[in-house]
Order: C-alpha cells, then sequence, then structure tokens
C-alpha cells in the first residue's frame, strides 16, 4: 500500500480548520444512565467546605496555573489543589486543607467530633478512587481499598467509607462518577469523553480522535507527529489515522465486490489507529494538553 503523507498534509495544512463541526450530534446520549442518578447539586456543596482537587496534573500543561486559578475564584472556588494521584504529588496537602477548612467553618468546628467523613465527587475515571488509595499510602502506609480502572464508571457502589487518616481520623466516602445533569455543550462533552469520562464507543472512537487532532493542532501541540513519523502535521483525520493504521501494521482484509467477481483487498484499520491515538494522548506521550485553553 502505497502512501503520500507529507502530500496530503501539505494540502491540509494550508486549511487549519477554524471551529469542529458538529453535525447535530446529540450529547445526551454518550451518557449512561447510571449516573443520571448520582446527580449532586451546586447549591448543596455550597453549603460544606469543600475543596477542588484538579487531579491528573502530569497529563495538562499547567504553564497557565495562575489563570486557570483566577478563573475558578471568579466561579467561587477558591481551595484549590493540582494532584497526580499515580505518583503522589501534592496529596500530602490535602488533609491538612481539609482541617483548615472544617476549622474555620463554624457550623462543622465542633470540640467534640472525633471522626471526619468527607465525600469525594467528581466525573467519571478523574481518579477518585485513585486518590482514595494515595492518601492511604500517604497517611497509613497502606496500599488499595478501592478499585481502579480506565474506563468511567469503575466505581458502581453508592457509597464505600474507606479510611484514609488515623490522625485525624478520617474516611472517605467513594462515589460513582457524577456529571452534571445537562452538560453544557457538545463540545464540553467531546472534552470529558476525550478525559475518559464516556464510554468512547458512545461517541465514536474516529469522532474522538478527530476531535483531538483539530485540539493538538489548534493549540499548536504536535508531538503526534514524531510519535507516529508522520511527514508533516495534517488536519485530516482520515489521512492521520490511515498512516497511524500503517505504521501500526493495524490493517484488515476487507472483501470487494467487483464486477468480476470477489477481491479482498488490505485496508487501514482506522477504528484501532483511532484508539491508539486516544489511548497515546491520554498516557501523556503525546505531550501536556489543556483542552479548556479557550475557556480561560
Ligand atoms: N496520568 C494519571 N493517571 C491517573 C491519575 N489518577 C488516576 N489516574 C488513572 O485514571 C484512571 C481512572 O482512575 P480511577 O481512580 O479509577 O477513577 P475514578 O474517578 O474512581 O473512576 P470512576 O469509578 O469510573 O468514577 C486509572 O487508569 C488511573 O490509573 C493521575 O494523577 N495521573
Amino acid at each position: 500500500m502505497k502512501l503520500f503523507p507529507r502530500v496530503l498534509c501539505d494540502a491540509a495544512r494550508a486549511a487549519w480548520r477554524e471551529g469542529f463541526a458538529l453535525g447535530g450530534r446529540d450529547v445526551a446520549r454518550w451518557f449512561p444512565g447510571h449516573m443520571a442518578k448520582g446527580e449532586v447539586r451546586r447549591e448543596t456543596l455550597g453549603l460544606k467546605p469543600h475543596l477542588l482537587v484538579l487531579n491528573k496534573m502530569d497529563l495538562a500543561d499547567l504553564k497557565e496555573q495562575q489563570k486557570i486559578i483566577h478563573h475558578l475564584e471568579g466561579e467561587g472556588l477558591k481551595n484549590v489543589i493540582f494532584t497526580n494521584c499515580v505518583k503522589d504529588e501534592n496529596v500530602k496537602q490535602i488533609i491538612p486543607t481539609v482541617m483548615e477548612l472544617i476549622g474555620s467553618s463554624y457550623r462543622y468546628h465542633r470540640g467534640e467530633n472525633l471522626e471526619y467523613c468527607i465525600m469525594v465527587i467528581g466525573v467519571p475515571n478523574v481518579g477518585k478512587s485513585s486518590l482514595i488509595n494515595s492518601l492511604r499510602r500517604q497517611h497509613l502506609r497502606k496500599g488499595k481499598a478501592t478499585r481502579v480502572g480506565g474506563e468511567p464508571g469503575v466505581t458502581r457502589a453508592v457509597m464505600s467509607r474507606i479510611q484514609v487518616c488515623e490522625q485525624p481520623l478520617m474516611f472517605l466516602l467513594d462515589t460513582p462518577g457524577v456529571l452534571a445533569p445537562q452538560i453544557q455543550s457538545v463540545e464540553t462533552g467531546l472534552k470529558l469523553a476525550l478525559c475518559g469520562s464516556v464510554l468512547d464507543h458512545l461517541v465514536g472512537e474516529e469522532t474522538l480522535a478527530d476531535y483531538l487532532l483539530y485540539t493538538l493542532n489548534r493549540h499548536q501541540l504536535l508531538g503526534y507527529v514524531q510519535h507516529y513519523s508522520l511527514g508533516g502535521a495534517c488536519d485530516d483525520i482520515a489521512s492521520v489515522l490511515k498512516w497511524v493504521a500503517v505504521r501500526l501494521r493495524k490493517t484488515q482484509r476487507v472483501k470487494v465486490l467487483t464486477g468480476t467477481g470477489d477481491v479482498t483487498v488490505i485496508q487501514p484499520d482506522y477504528s484501532a489507529a483511532a484508539r491508539d491515538f486516544l489511548r497515546a494522548f491520554r498516557s501523556g506521550v503525546l505531550g501536556r494538553v489543556m483542552l479548556d485553553r479557550d475557556v480561560l
């Protein structure tokens, strides 16, 4: 099979996409049923002292960390900690910050209360279980108490109370991932899906790969070119996936009916290439990305 990636890519480069064609996609269909039950009202959170843990900091481009903090402050979120729960980075700050917050909140500052119970709330796959395991490693020198998974929806039980600290005695309630009952826009849905909060096949691996390519090009993050030894940056997903499939030897035999009989041709496996592209992005090998750059 002969490909001319450089030619294809040069042609596409002349016309970087200004926006992503959303094509009437229906975000509501991407979210599995169990999430709807887990609705958590913002007003409820507003009453209780809370801390915003922004996990997977190792995958995010945090050059504009101050801008992010400033933006969140504008939304009323003052207590923010960036963490990496795989490498236990910044996790040690959490319990002291929680204690400070409880101490300065008169409703929860009761002298006789010797144990604390805290709820971990977040979108599917953000690392809630990993956070609990990391806290246990840090404060109890204990390993896994809760299952971690690469796909959304691993934590199914509604609540499980897990000890994470002895002094002070603190328990965390792990909860199944929740999403806002209404996702703001299709683009927000695509960003959540890129982060693994929605099962890939519900959105479509190739659609997601296309949104990823669009984002990487727009942010001038061209690590994928080197990772897959492409001839150059390219904004056309079909060309990129074709090349990725060939490089990874992900091809499939397909029977084609012609006027003179059946012919078997070898075709690139676009789905397998899309899955690899998404996996590479989520593992960080394509570089750090700030999906919400335009929001800032
Ligand atoms: N790179 C990176 N990966 C992480 C980090 N924290 C968790 N992960 C990975 O993210 C995936 C999901 O982690 P979980 O802890 O199962 O996420 P969860 O929020 O409990 O998921 P649900 O139960 O589906 O809601 C796993 O593959 C973890 O190894 C992190 O800080 N950095």
